[in-house]
């Protein structure tokens, strides 16, 4: 786990670097400004993207963890030992100087720092503390997950592993090129996670396809066998079993070296094999979430039905943090066909959380709904046309691994979701990619483009010149639109202009028209309204071209969404002269109000807001959660487009990331 505390002085840009890195793989932030009141605090995290502030843990004014959602606090050991209030908290962490103090606090903290683990890379007058054979037998003695602070460099990152510590606090150091440390530190310290599963030949499924699942998701995999199948994508011919014994052996040598906090089961023999495995895991690992993909074969030893197993099962479920199973595996598991308010009775029961899965059912929409014992969510994706081996064994493996960089969990299912879309669209067969997914997922690489520059008449400057003038300027990203003129025009001025945009790199739409994207092999096609509905343009370009669509309500990004655009244009935020019929304005409220429903209806896309945008908007914008502007007049009107794209590149990016180490 990588953790950042700020400085206690706010820096110039520190929130919108702060956002940032969360993007780049942040796990959490510990807010600590000892001299701030509750107003400049307030205004910091309310400047903190509303999808990022669960990661927040606050050292001061406590009382705004529970009006912004953040995810709780921190104490000094001397305010631990007074704190009567660890029940109000999810999350209470604590800074000790010592293992003494760890074991003297009064309650069971999510985490506590220790410090100062090397000497001070800053200040001299703190050397560290411990010793290496110390702390490593100390580190492994102890049940709270420790946080090495203090010292902490790159190199010194393998080393915390390697004696035990479950993450690092980096403080001073990180703040000079803070975009660097976490794109450093991320690659250097990838969190484990393990899968408990089948041998499947084909790696569709089981223990490597959950291995290549970790991987992609950034985490660490590790993977131990519950039974050797004999398969392929198409075919099952047996099962050969695993003795517990021979499971848990597995896990003994694997555990001298790896403490995963996320244990995912697939393929299980029996409730017998079930309840040995996660007893065995509860009493090693006391901390383990357990997920149980329920994997029923008959040929297997589950009965079902009988009055004795669902007593045993009961028992099972109550060790367990998640389990995934589809409508089919429910009414197996538990008898009648199930509906929402039974399952969450049992959830309430057996304090366990239960994500029906939907995938299997009929509609337009595959909708996963998530049972926790106090809530219901429900996410959904369009549904894909055609299957694929093992999208089971990868959701539930996704979901092991967001929880593990620290997602909330209704936020990992629906991230884990995305990824089987992403993992389904890979390619047209039964055996999915994974290293494919970051090109055919459009939100990773569109959530990092954030200006897109829209063409449009300007006297004595041709489009390809104001293409030329704002990708030198770092724009990369161009919407090819000229409404006045016929298609033959468009598609000489567009070979142009797609050679430019390829020669720097930047991403090729077409206005309105797929035919010509198509013709001209364009990136995409962005469509209005009144064009081409984007399934039907979808079914023509094919799942590698970009589709955006235009929305001004919260509706039509629902609409949209579920028509599977890559993005969306949000607007307009103003009047202006560049569009004919005009929908009606939005304002800053007005994108406040969608941003905030689609993050409630956890609807995620990039978007782009648009409608004559100005310069001093652009921040106000971005707050409200939107994640990059559309622009046309702004950069057109511009004397020199180069150098105003540049100015307001700046202002959009704070900086590009190195590409992650390792
Ligand atoms: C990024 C982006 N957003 C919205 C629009 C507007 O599209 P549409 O409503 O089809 O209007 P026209 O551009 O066709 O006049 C857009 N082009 N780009
Ligand atoms: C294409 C479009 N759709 C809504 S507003 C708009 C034009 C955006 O251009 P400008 O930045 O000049 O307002
Ligand atoms: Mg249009």
């Amino acid at each position: 786990m990588l953790i950042i505390i700020t400085p206690p002085h706010t820096q110039p840009n520190e929130e919108r670097i702060v956002n940032r890195l969360f993007e780049s793989g942040l796990h959490l932030l510990h807010l600590r400004k000892p001299d701030a009141d509750q107003d400049t605090l307030e205004h910091y995290i309310q400047a903190i993207r509303p999808c990022f502030r669960e990661r927040v843990v606050l050292h001061d004014h406590f009382k705004l963890v529970e009006e912004y959602g953040l995810r709780g606090i921190h104490l000094k050991y001397n305010e631990a030992r007074m704190f009567t209030e660890r029940e109000r908290f999810e999350h209470v962490s604590v800074s000790c100087h010592s293992f003494e103090e760890i074991d003297a606090l009064p309650f069971e903290p999510n985490y506590v720092f220790l410090s100062p683990i090397f000497d001070s890379i800053s200040k001299q007058e703190y050397p560290s503390a411990f010793n290496p054979e110390f702390l490593k037998e100390n580190l492994q003695k102890r049940q709270v997950p420790v946080i090495a602070l203090g010292g902490i460099t790159g190199e010194k990152v393998t080393e915390c592993r390697r004696l035990g510590f479950r993450g690092v606090a980096l403080l001073g150091h990180a703040w000079e090129e803070p975009l660097e440390t976490v794109a450093r530190f991320t690659g250097i310290l990838p969190d484990e996670v393990l899968s408990i599963a089948g041998f499947d030949q084909s790696s569709g499924a089981g223990v490597t396809a959950d291995i290549k699942t970790f991987e992609s998701c950034r985490v660490y995999g590790l993977g131990i066998s519950s039974a050797i199948t004999f398969q392929n994508q198409n075919t099952y011919l047996g099962t050969k079993w695993l003795t517990p014994e021979d499971i848990i052996r597995q896990c003994d040598v694997l555990f001298r070296e790896f403490n995963p906090a996320y244990v995912k089961i697939g393929l299980i023999e029996s409730f017998n094999t079930l309840e040995k495995i996660v007893k065995y895991l509860r009493a090693t690992l006391p901390k383990v979430k357990i997920i149980w993909d329920p994997i029923l074969k008959a040929s297997a030893g589950f009965q079902f039905h009988d009055g004795e197993n669902f007593e045993q099962l009961q028992d099972i479920l109550r060790h367990i943090y998640l389990i995934t199973p589809n409508t089919n595996e429910l009414k197996t598991l538990f008898g009648n066909h199930p509906n929402t308010a039974n399952l969450q009775a049992l959830a309430r029961t057996l304090h366990l959380n239960i994500l029906w899965k939907g995938g299997h059912n009929d509609g337009a929409l595959a909708t996963d709904r998530l049972i926790t014992p106090d809530n219901t969510y429900s996410f959904s994706v369009a549904r894909a046309k055609h299957g694929k081996h093992g999208t089971g064994c990868v959701l539930s493996s996704a979901i092991a691994s967001y929880l593990t960089l620290g997602y909330p969990l209704p936020d990992a299912c629906r991230q884990g979701q995305h990824y089987v879309a992403g993992f389904i669209r890979s390619n047209d067969t039964n055996l999915g990619m994974h290293n494919r997914m970051e090109n055919t997922t459009p939100e990773v690489d569109l959530y990092h483009v954030p200006l897109q520059y829209i063409t449009d008449h300007k006297e004595g400057v041709s489009i390809p010149e104001q293409v030329e003038a704002v990708c030198k300027g770092g724009c990369r990203w161009v919407q090819l639109r000229m409404k006045e003129a016929d298609r033959e025009e468009i598609i000489r001025t567009g070979c142009v202009v797609k050679e430019i945009c390829r020669r720097h790199g930047a991403l090729f739409l077409v206005n309105d028209n797929v035919d010509i994207a198509l013709e001209l092999d364009a990136d995409g096609v962005h469509l209005g309204k009144e064009d081409m509905n984007p399934l039907e343009a979808r079914r023509i370009l094919g799942y590698s071209k970009i589709i955006g669509g235009t929305c001004n309500t919260f509706e039509d990004v629902v609409d949209r969404f579920r028509q599977q655009v890559d993005y969306i244009g949000l607007g307009p935020f103003t009047y202006t002269t560049t569009k004919k019929r005009l929908s009606p304005i939005l304002g800053l409220e007005g994108y406040q109000k969608i941003m905030d429903a689609c993050r409630k209806e956890g609807i995620h896309l990039p978007v782009h807001a648009i409608g004559g945008i100005r310069e001093n908007d652009i921040q106000p914008i971005l707050n409200t959660g939107v994640t990059g502007i559309a622009l046309s007049s702004l950069l057109k009107n511009n004397k020199d487009m180069a150098r105003k794209t540049k100015d307001i590149i700046e202002q959009l990016k704070i900086k590009e990331l190195p590409p992650p180490s390792g």
